[in-house]
């Protein structure tokens, strides 16, 4: 029964839930389903169906992003149901909920707020399990180099919040009361952590909660002022807002972004703030299916996905201050090639994504430029290889004019590297070898794929795959076509560059140079 539900649900995740639009026990946002109409709805071949299941890692990010789907509320009666569930037939425990619970907060406050910026946190808790999650979050929040303050007013004696307060203090994480507390928080803190109260929330606040929310409510006058002030992250619920009902008079705490846990309550629908993330990815398929729920899936391993519409942005604000270790003269190696496979290996290390993804410009004999990505397929001594279609844009240009460039970005290293030189195609039997040893479906890709040439629609294409895929059933040897094989670039300039503050970056460029009528790479420093 298990095996079949992990298979429904799976199966609901990449294709049917989007067919969900209203279910007896949750209510739905229904966003526009604008790209969702032109993938899901449509009848899709096999082809289709399966390089999206094995590309739902990276569409899924893209589908939360895009607000494709409908996303589940709950009422405070089915949030309390489903905790109780996790807990009791489904074997968890609270102290692996909350533990999960509160990292997928820190790291949605990670997500948004680096810790360069916001690092002065202070978070509020409350005496019940949203509390807990305050204390976790807070924890991992220290971990991730962040300043975290506890203001924890009411302690609960159990030996897993006593067990979460031992854990801060061990890391010297200071506790406030609310006497220590400033009345105004605008000025010590980046971040406050509303802690305080989640889906048990009932009637009005007691104290000394209810003046804690009044001071969070205050800070949205200093909205006026244009001071700076903390943003407010709220876990699961605006504490003081109802469950189900949200800011009843309007005059709560308007929070500048929501962390929903297990899936949004219907209060969540009046959130107004900039970032609304869901987190606890502890859900089986079980509960998914008995509530209905409909959720955005998580992006690869990460404990958070942002549901509802990403925040609008003013484009000329969006910067990076690049923080890296020295680079210099003396720590390079005198070979370029060398030089690129150190850095390659760190790209490696790093666990970058398609490190060997790079950016490939030509120009023809017009003198007009065009780029695109390729993927580096091997690098020695001879130079750069790549593989492509020999009667491509890219191709063409290049028998018009041998020269180009290539250009890596290795973003989280704040790393780039180009390098220039002049172009040959690989030998057949090299490009033989390297088609062979490509997935099957790639390999009749590349049959398929006249590449550059404009094609009536993407049904041509499947279909001319499925007959090639049919041909090819039994296995028998794909030959490459005459069309398809790699190129070599020969490097003849190279120039390593690292992101530093201010902008002062490192640039070491190596060009070839005769020193007795023998060839070395010379190295200069060029200005940033
Ligand atoms: N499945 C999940 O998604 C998980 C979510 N988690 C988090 O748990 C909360 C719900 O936790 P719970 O302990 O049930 O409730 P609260 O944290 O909301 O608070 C209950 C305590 O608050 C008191 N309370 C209630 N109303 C008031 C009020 N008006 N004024 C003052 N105090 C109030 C209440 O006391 P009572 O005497 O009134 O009962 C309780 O002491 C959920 O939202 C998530 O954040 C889990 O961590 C993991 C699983
Ligand atoms: C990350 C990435 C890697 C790619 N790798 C290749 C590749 O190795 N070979 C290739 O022919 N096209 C590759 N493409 C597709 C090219 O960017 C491009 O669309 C295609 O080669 C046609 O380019 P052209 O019309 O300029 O010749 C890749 C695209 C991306 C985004
Ligand atoms: C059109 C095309 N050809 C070739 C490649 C390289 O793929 P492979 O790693 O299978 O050789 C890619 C990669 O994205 C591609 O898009
Ligand atoms: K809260």
């Amino acid at each position: 029964m298990w095996s079949q539900l992990v298979h429904k649900t799976r199966r609901m995740t990449c294709f049917l839930l989007p067919y969900y639009h209203n279910s007896p026990s949750t209510t739905k946002l229904i966003f526009t389903p604008h790209y969702a109409s032109s993938v899901f709805l449509r009848p899709v071949s096999s082809l289709a169906v399966r390089s999206f299941c094995s590309k739902s890692g990276a569409m899924s990010s893209l589908q939360s992003l895009q607000n494709l789907d409908s996303v589940s509320f709950l009422k405070q009666r089915e949030a309390a149901e489903i905790d109780e569930t996790l807990m009791g037939p489904l074997g968890f425990s609270v102290d692996q909920l909350m533990e999960l619970a509160g990292l997928s907060v820190a790291t949605s406050i990670a997500e948004v707020y680096k810790p360069t910026e916001y690092s002065r946190v202070l978070a509020i808790c409350g005496p019940g399990n949203n509390g807990g999650d305050g204390l976790v979050a807070a924890r991992h929040l220290h971990h991730f180099g962040y300043k975290p303050f506890v203001c924890y007013p009411k302690r609960t004696p159990k030996p897993l919040y006593s067990g979460l307060v031992t854990q801060l203090e061990s890391l010297s994480v200071p506790f406030l009361s609310t006497e220590d507390l400033p009345l105004d928080l605008s000025k010590d803190f980046d971040i406050l952590v509303d802690a305080m109260f989640g889906f048990s929330f009932h009637g009005a606040p007691r104290p000394p909660f209810d003046d804690l929310i009044q001071r969070l409510v205050c800070l949205h006058s200093n909205d006026q002022t244009h001071q700076k002030r903390p943003v407010i992250v709220s876990i699961d619920i605006p504490s003081g807002w109802h469950v189900e009902e949200a800011d009843i008079d309007g005059e709560g705490i308007k929070p500048d972004m929501l962390v929903s846990l297990t899936a949004p309550k219907l209060c969540a629908k009046k959130f107004c703030g900039s970032h609304h993330f869901l987190g606890g990815r502890f859900v089986p398929p079980v509960i998914a299916d008995k509530y209905k729920l409909h959720l955005p899936p998580y992006p690869g391993t990460s404990m958070c996905v942002r549901i509802g519409k990403p925040p609008q942005v003013d484009i000329s604000t969006l910067r990076e201050n690049y923080i890296s270790p020295e680079f210099l003269e003396e720590q390079v190696e005198s070979d370029p090639i060398d030089q690129f496979r150190k850095w390659f290996d760190d790209a490696m290390a790093a666990d970058l994504r398609e490190p060997n993804a790079m950016a490939l410009s030509t120009a023809g004999k017009d003198g007009k430029l065009s780029s695109r990505m390729v993927l580096l397929k091997g690098v020695d001594k001879d130079g750069f290889v790549w593989y492509t279609n020999y009667e491509s844009r890219k191709a063409r240009e290049l028998s018009e004019n041998p020269c180009a460039s290539l250009l890596f970005y290795w973003e989280g290293l704040n790393r780039q590297v180009r390098i220039e030189g002049s172009v040959q195609k690989v030998s057949d039997e090299e490009s033989e070898q390297y088609f062979h040893s490509r997935p099957r479906g790639s390999q009749i890709g590349a049959i398929v794929s006249k590449q550059s040439s404009v094609v009536p629609g993407r049904h041509v294409l499947y279909q001319q795959y499925e007959e090639l895929e049919e041909k090819f059933s039994d296995g028998s040897v794909i030959p490459k076509p005459a069309h398809w094989g790699g190129y070599r670039l020969k490097p003849k300039l190279f120039e390593f560059w690292q992101g530093q503050q201010s902008r002062l970056h490192d640039r070491l460029q190596y060009s070839p140079q005769e020193i007795d009528g023998k060839l070395v790479w010379k190295i200069d420093r060029l200005a940033p």
